[in-house]
């Protein structure tokens, strides 16, 4: 199977042998009765992913683009941690949907998506949650899966189904550039923005294609290989950021590796319109001693980096 990213070498994905999600079926532990919702507060609806990067360009900023994988350590500290990314200034935040074989990923989301699936999270248990929490906060959240969750439910019931609950936008790094079609006209339908991922080795044409069919903005991945914190960002970026920015005017946001105010920096100033933060805040997050200790690290490494865009 030729997928988006296949071509740039980023990730040779085999054609998956059950194209079925391997989730637990069991009624998952999750009890969505624990999220009390507040009197939800009378916040602006939110805007979509591409209106963000119009708002933030007509001020001359960039967009912070936080990761976390739903359900780690569970779903209930998922719920404060949306919240209190929303409250530390992010402009889009990205929400992982656990899969068994991220292959995609890196140790640290690979643990993440592991302990998630370990507690019984399920994609039912998330929308649960999505819709006592979005309506709380006043950033759109772009939804983060692997192609098979989809395939499981339905594309058009699963775009209808996150639509539903406030999603405006939505990444799936293993589909195929050639399937895309079929999920962007259901996306189109529900007005959810598909965003999808261009590579340094990503041929110049399949790029071309792959930034004309991305909505609300481009994915640009920093390096080859897997999702984690790198010492250093690839210089390599700067080039391919200009190299995509001449192929198009949409907004372009970095991701892979990025974990230090002077990585945001350094990418800032190579040209990007967004800059995206997984691995290291899902470690702050998972690994924490306890879920109040997680989200308080999580709150001062996200204003860390947050005000290294300013
Ligand atoms: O974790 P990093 O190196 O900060 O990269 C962002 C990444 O986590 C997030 O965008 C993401 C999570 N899983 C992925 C799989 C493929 C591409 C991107 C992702």
């Amino acid at each position: 199977m030729d997928i988006a990213l296949k071509t740039t070498s980023f990730l040779q994905l085999k054609k998956p042998q059950n194209r079925f999600l391997h989730l637990p079926t069991q009624k998952s532990n999750v009890s969505t009765k624990s999220f009390t919702p507040m009197a939800s507060l009378a916040l602006a609806p939110t805007v979509g992913l591409s209106e963000i990067f119009i708002n933030l360009k007509k001020q001359g900023k960039v967009a912070f683009i936080p990761y976390i994988t739903a359900g780690d350590p569970d779903l209930s500290t998922t719920a404060e941690a949306l919240k209190v990314l929303d409250s530390c200034g992010s402009d889009i935040i990205e929400l992982g949907v656990p899969y068994s074989d991220p292959l995609a990923d890196g140790p640290v989301i690979q643990a993440a998506s592991t302990r998630s699936l370990a507690r019984g999270t399920n994609f039912n248990a998330i929308i649960s949650m999505l819709k006592e929490v979005v309506p709380q906060i006043s950033c759109p959240i772009a939804l983060f899966t692997y192609y098979n969750p989809i395939l499981k439910r339905g594309t058009g019931k699963f775009m209808s189904t996150i639509k539903d609950v406030g999603i405006h936008g939505l990444v799936v790094p293993d589909v195929p550039l050639e399937e895309t079609e079929i999920l962007r006209e259901k996306a189109v339908k529900n007005n959810i923005e598909l965003v999808l991922l261009t590579t340094p080795t990503t041929p110049p044409d399949r790029m071309k294609a792959i930034v004309e069919a991305s909505e609300g903005f481009v994915y640009l991945v920093s390096s080859i290989g897997v999702t984690g914190a790198r010492s250093s960002v690839s210089s390599r970026v700067q080039s391919l950021l200009q190299e995509i920015k001449e192929a198009t005017t949409k907004p372009v946001a970095v991701g892979f590796g990025i974990s230090k105010p002077e990585h945001v920096k350094q990418v800032v100033g190579w040209g990007a319109d967004g800059v995206i933060v997984g691995s290291a805040m899902v470690k702050l997050l998972g690994e924490a001693k306890s879920p109040e200790e997680g989200l308080k690290e999580l709150e001062t490494f996200a204003k860390s980096l947050k005000a290294a865009l300013v």
